[in-house]
């Protein structure tokens, strides 16, 4: 079978939510092939936590069973986290089902989860490696729903400020132009990696970046690479300047921003629109924008929806690749 849902910006692009079934419930949940939890607010968190967002109700569920003795915790690189218990369910997401899906019920969660009221948990799509249910290991969505599906794929179809789409089973050739590009993943670490050695800024020297690796996360709003990089791209804009107040770099929001190509397994290289790196005003007076490439202090470069702008993107669970091609 194929799954699809919308893939809809939250707050000017910060985050994509998509709605699942899950025991006859709805929630809007954020996809995230950066992580392999799918975690969700419920009826057990406190109030206070609960406020604002639409949460599962573990006693309206026919088919919710709790797996004795099993927690999860879990904790993301920006320092937020939940933790809870855990329980099976039947999880539809635009028709691909699982029936007993591990569904991990938050107890716990961080300040940042209960003020971002839009998005009701996550559903981890990165290796099950990464999963945290103790004592046994839990599988992500995909990978209990790819035998049945028609092909062991999924895609991320993100757009800026408009409504995409995730599709699992199924790669919809309308959705990108070209043909599409294909690289190998290293699985070795749990996530969609690849090298990623090369940057070029239009028609400029390219730019390396020895042992580069890369990860595609859907999770992440920007796209965070290394410090060289960085500087050699906004060299190319007047105005920009690494603003430790604001935490990053900025430009004046008229600028002409360059596109930049990185390089994908060594195999190929893919394009991120210049329009994409324009990422939001930091003042209300709309002046000064903040970029969507942003510098990291590792060489694991973290390739979030700011390059899902620009690429349509395929993650293989049946051969360990990616692919990529420029959005119709
Ligand atoms: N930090 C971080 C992060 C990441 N690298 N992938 N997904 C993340 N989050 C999902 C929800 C909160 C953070």
């Amino acid at each position: 079978g194929t799954g699809k849902v919308t893939a809809t910006p939250i707050n000017g692009d910060v985050e994509y939510l998509s709605p699942v079934n899950i025991g006859g419930q709805t929630l809007n949940l954020d996809f995230d092939s950066g992580s392999s939890d799918l975690w969700v607010f419920n009826s057990q968190l406190s109030t206070a936590s609960q406020t604002g967002h639409t949460v599962f109700n573990v006693a309206k569920s026919q088919t919710l069973q709790m797996m004795t003795g099993a927690t999860y915790s879990i904790s993301y690189g920006d320092g937020s986290g939940s933790a809870g218990n855990v329980g099976t369910d039947t999880v539809n997401i635009g028709g691909a089902t699982v029936t007993s899906q591990a569904i991990e019920l938050a107890t716990a969660v961080s300040a940042s989860f209960v003020e971002d009221t839009a998005s009701n948990g996550l559903v981890g799509l990165a290796f099950s490696k990464l999963n945290t249910v103790k004592p046994t290991q839990q599988k992500t969505f995909f990978d209990n729903a790819m035998p049945n599906l028609a092909e062991p794929v999924f895609t991320a179809d993100l757009r800026s400020n408009a409504v995409g789409a995730y599709e699992f089973g199924a790669i919809d050739t309308s959705k990108f132009n070209g043909t599409m590009q294909w690289a190998a993943v290293n699985t070795t670490n749990g996530f969609w990696q690849f090298s990623s050695e090369k940057f070029q800024v239009g028609d400029a020297t390219p730019m390396a970046v020895p042992g580069g690796q890369a990860i595609a996360d859907t999770g992440t709003t920007l796209m965070l690479t290394s410090a060289a990089v960085v500087n050699a791209y906004y060299a190319n804009v007047q105005g920009a300047v690494n603003d430790q107040q604001v935490g990053g770099v900025t430009f004046p929001c008229n600028s002409q921003l360059p596109d930049l190509q990185f390089d994908v397994g060594g195999s190929f290289m893919a394009n991120v629109k210049g329009s994409d790196i324009n990422f939001a005003p930091v003042d209300n007076a709309g002046t000064t924008c903040f970029g969507g490439v942003q510098a990291i202090q590792s060489n694991l470069q973290i390739y979030g929806d700011i390059m899902f702008k620009s690429q349509f993107v395929a993650f293989n669970g049946g051969n360990n690749s990616i692919g990529m091609a420029p959005h119709q």
